[in-house]
């Protein structure tokens, strides 16, 4: 009897009732599974391509980014593609020859048609930043700067990308994309961390700049720089030293040597053993030094090396102004800087040359750094050149010089103590990425750091898939169990109690 009793309950499944509610439920459940999957899934991945040619004063590069093609991908981070450099020198040495500017920039630009994907070519945008050398030669002789911005414009505007423009970039911006740059790659922007600040020193200028707490602009509004990003105000000091890049800064180190036009010098910032024969009429050819061009003075001078980091130093000092500071604190040339705060990156020359002299570990006392400086100084030019056969000469030469320029710079120019030098970091790239002006300058010129926060979906997209299936699930349960009136024979059905 009760085997019969189950035998009809288990045969009550079978009904046609419930097998059409049981097909329906299923093909419902994989149907909103279905729609959930499809509707959300992130498509094919496609990217977005920009280029940016970064005009310096020792060279141009061209660095190709790339993005993921969907507006709402939060995820997505531009990052450098390719980068190009441009064989020769930077485009403000062709002033001379400007058409020689804009020919020295195809072999990348063909380089980058290879790079972007063809149907990309045409909304691919591309920019063209001059920094430094390109200030001075405006300064010098502005005819000739805007002939060299023609010829490079010409060469530019013949490639199949989206010609953007092409200008100089003012020292605040130069600062200012440096650190958006290194700040957006650190995803500090996005997640409103706080910031890192920006050391940049290129061949003609260098920059710096960071968030202080106690710097809201009004003491010196030509130093603030303010952004609202990803939600988040910033209010950043940046100030740009023109004359202070590396190549600039040894120019002035060598005219201070120079003041009274001799034949030959003894530099302490060249290895011993360094032999070399300068012409005074390219030594004063900037207008960074060309005012104290001496009146009289043969056409050279023999310049030989001493080795002697104290003394170097010693010269590195006297380029900079320490006195007559009309702010609560100055850097240097009565330039204001409020306290440092946080952690630096320190990119470009700093980092060529802190890693070539092996200095980049910021947790080295100051003293032996100054003692590491004073060793590399004093070894004998022949020896410096068997070690580093590899090197360029014209580097080689100046790593003396560029230490201690660099050394000086951070802790007397703007006040580095050894405790907040140890909060410098020597960098070249962030997450496969160049640290530079580049990228935060296409960054701001393509609008892709929106000034509010963009709302992200509560859930990810997995997490939304399985609560749709949970959910779709018990729908169906709790149908089948309203269902439960017309289940033949249920009613019949043991109580439970
Ligand atoms: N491996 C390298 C590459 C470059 N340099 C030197 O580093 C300096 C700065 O280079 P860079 O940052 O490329 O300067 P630019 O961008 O050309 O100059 P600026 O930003 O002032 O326009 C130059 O003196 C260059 O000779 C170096 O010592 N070692
Ligand atoms: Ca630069």
């Amino acid at each position: 009897m009760s085997a019969q009793r189950e035998m009809k309950e288990k045969n009550h499944w079978k009904t046609p009732v419930t097998i059409i509610i049981t097909v329906i439920g299923v093909i419902v459940i994989v149907a909103l599974v279905t729609v959930a999957v499809l509707q959300n899934k992130p498509l094919l991945q496609k990217y977005k391509y920009g280029i940016v040619l970064d005009a310096g004063s020792s060279h141009t590069a061209l660095y190709i980014y790339k993005w993921p093609a969907e507006k709402d991908n939060n995820t997505g981070r531009a990052e450098q593609m390719h980068v190009c450099k441009v064989k020769g020198q930077g485009i403000s040495s062709y002033a001379a020859n400007p058409w020689k500017a804009g020919e020295s920039l195809r072999a990348c630009m063909e380089e980058a048609e290879q790079w972007v994907p063809g149907k990309r070519h045409h909304e691919t945008p591309l920019y063209l930043g001059a920094t430094a050398g390109m200030r001075l030669l405006n300064m010098e002789n502005s005819t000739a700067s805007d002939k060299v911005f023609q010829a490079v414009k010409e060469a530019l505007q013949s490639s199949p990308f989206s010609y953007q423009g092409a200008r100089i970039l003012s020292g605040q911006e130069e600062g200012a994309f440096g650190w958006v740059t290194v700040n957006y790659l650190d995803d500090r922007l996005k997640q409103g961390l706080e910031t890192t600040g920006a050391l940049d020193l290129g061949g003609a200028s260098t920059q710096i700049s960071f968030v202080s707490d106690n710097f809201d602009g009004s003491e010196s509004p030509s130093n603030s720089v303010t952004f609202r990003l990803y939600g988040n105000d910033y209010n950043l000091y940046t100030h740009s030293f023109l004359c202070y890049g590396k190549d600039q800064a040894l120019r002035s180190v060598v005219a201070h040597q120079t003041q009274s036009g001799p034949e030959k010098i003894l530099d302490p910032c060249s290895n011993p053993g360094y032999n070399t024969i300068k012409n005074y009429s390219v030594l004063y050819d900037s207008p960074c030094v060309s005012n104290r061009k001496p009146q009289k003075a043969p056409a050279s001078f023999h310049l030989t090396g001493k080795g002697n980091f104290g003394e170097c130093q010693k010269i590195v000092r006297s380029i900079f102004n320490f006195t007559n500071c009309k702010y609560s604190h100055c850097s240097f040339n009565g330039v204001f800087q409020p306290h440092l705060q946080g952690a630096f990156g320190a990119f470009s020359a700093y980092y060529f040359v802190m890693s070539f002299l092996n200095l980049t570990d910021t947790s080295m006392p100051l003293e032996t750094v100054k003692e590491k400086l004073t060793s590399y100084c004093s070894t004998p030019w022949e020896q410096i050149k068997q070690q580093h056969r590899a090197v360029k000469e014209k580097y080689l030469a100046e790593y003396c010089f560029s230490g201690t320029y660099i050394l000086t710079l951070l802790t007397e120019g703007y006040n580095f103590t050894s405790e907040s030098y140890s909060k410098i970091k020597f960098i070249k790239k962030i997450k496969g990425s160049d640290a530079g002006w580049t990228l935060g300058y296409m960054l701001n010129l393509t609008n892709m750091i929106p000034a509010e926060a963009p709302d992200t979906p509560p859930l990810p997209h997995a997490g939304y898939v399985s609560i749709v299936t949970i959910m779709a699930i018990l729908l169906f349960i709790l149908f089948i169990l309203s269902l439960r009136p017309l289940w033949p024979r249920c009613s019949k059905l043991p109580q439970v109690v």
